[in-house]
């Protein structure tokens, strides 16, 4: 048993008290490698903004979870040694999808956790993420639950069809599990192609699509029902054009990849929405620019030189989505 607090993590609690009533939302980032996680810590400590580092179930399978948590726990460590005194790092189980999975990453440091049971039977999502609730909150772990389905990956009836959070059922649902926080659904999706061509119009001049704006009023009918209440946003890459152009025009295929107009994550940041998923957008730079390199110098083969540029460009999107658009810079003085 570790506990988070002795590796100088801290649980999503006083930020999200802070962010609700701050007009800002935190930066939660997912992070599968090395030079995502410098990336994330460098941005952050730069910022000083409070950063949730995500950890996916895949993420674990892939880096392997031993070593993925302690590179996270060096986190704070290597926050201090860039001259950030007071960081304020979370470690937090993204979509975490039964109770065993969410236990064993409270017993071994993570601050927070989710649990995603919003493809159950209401009552069951209820029953599931109360059982998280009981056992995280004894070791003053935070939850965030989630109500209502994102399309895509999490819509199996089909991709465009969203089936948003209903405001009726948040106060019964926060209050009957406990919760921390909850994730909902407002037209919000995984991957970089988050509305099809079908959903959206087309820019004459540009040719680029425009996509259809999110549910707000969703947003607005839970916040009524909950005010105060901290609500997650998952899906929120904006897939920045400029690196989809450089990856198509260095032999990627992105055709018509499309997000979530960065002003719509700033509105919503002004809201209740306290955290903003982002793990598309860092995917994207770092195949640009991996991409480019290849493309430009392909005699190169020492993976530093292309991993490199692309932990830069990284670090540039991370700074730029904590500064401009979520509003979280200088908040972790
Ligand atoms: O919600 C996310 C992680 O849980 C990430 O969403 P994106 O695919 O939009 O980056
Ligand atoms: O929720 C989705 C996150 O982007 C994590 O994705 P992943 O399951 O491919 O690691
Ligand atoms: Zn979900
Ligand atoms: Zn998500």
């Amino acid at each position: 048993m570790v506990n988070y607090k002795d590796l100088g993590l801290v649980n999503t609690r006083e930020m999200f008290a802070k962010a609700v009533h701050g007009g800002y939302a935190i930066p939660a980032f997912n992070f599968n490698n090395m030079e995502q996680l410098q990336a994330i810590i460098k941005a952050a400590a730069d910022t000083k903004s409070p950063v949730i580092l995500q950890v996916s179930k895949g993420a674990r399978n892939y880096a392997n979870p031993i070593l993925l948590r302690y590179m996270a726990q060096g986190a704070v460590d290597y926050a201090k040694s860039l001259g950030w005194e007071h960081p304020q790092i979370v470690l937090h189980l993204d979509h975490g999808d039964s109770f065993e999975l969410c236990k064993d990453c409270i017993d071994h440091g993570f601050s927070s956790v989710m649990i995603d049971g919003s493809h159950l039977p209401y009552e069951e999502n209820v029953a599931l993420t109360k059982k998280v609730v009981d056992y995280a909150h004894q070791y003053d772990v935070t939850v965030e639950g989630e109500l209502g389905v994102l399309a895509g990956v999490e819509d199996e009836v089909s991709s465009d069809h969203h089936t948003y959070t209903d405001p009726e059922e948040v106060i019964d649902f926060v209050t009957r599990t406990g919760c921390d926080s909850l994730a909902i659904s407002i037209g919000t999706s995984h991957g970089a192609y988050k509305f099809t061509p079908e959903q959206c119009t087309r820019d004459p001049k540009t040719g680029r699509l425009v996509p259809p704006p999110l549910a707000f009023d969703v947003l607005e009918g839970v916040e009524a029902k909950l005010p105060d209440f901290p609500i997650v946003l998952h899906g929120s890459s904006s897939v920045p054009q400029e690196y989809v152009d450089i990856i198509n025009a260095n032999g990627g295929k992105l055709p018509d990849a499309i997000g979530i107009p960065e002003e719509e994550l700033r509105k919503a940041a002004k809201m209740d929405v306290c955290k903003i998923n982002i793990d598309s957008d860092s995917r994207l730079a770092m195949t640009a620019a991996v991409r480019r390199v290849f493309n430009e110098k392909p005699a190169e083969f020492d993976p530093r030189k292309y991993l490199g540029p692309a932990r830069e460009e990284m670090e540039k999107l991370y700074k730029h989505k904590i500064v401009a658009v979520l509003g979280s810079e200088g908040k972790a003085e």
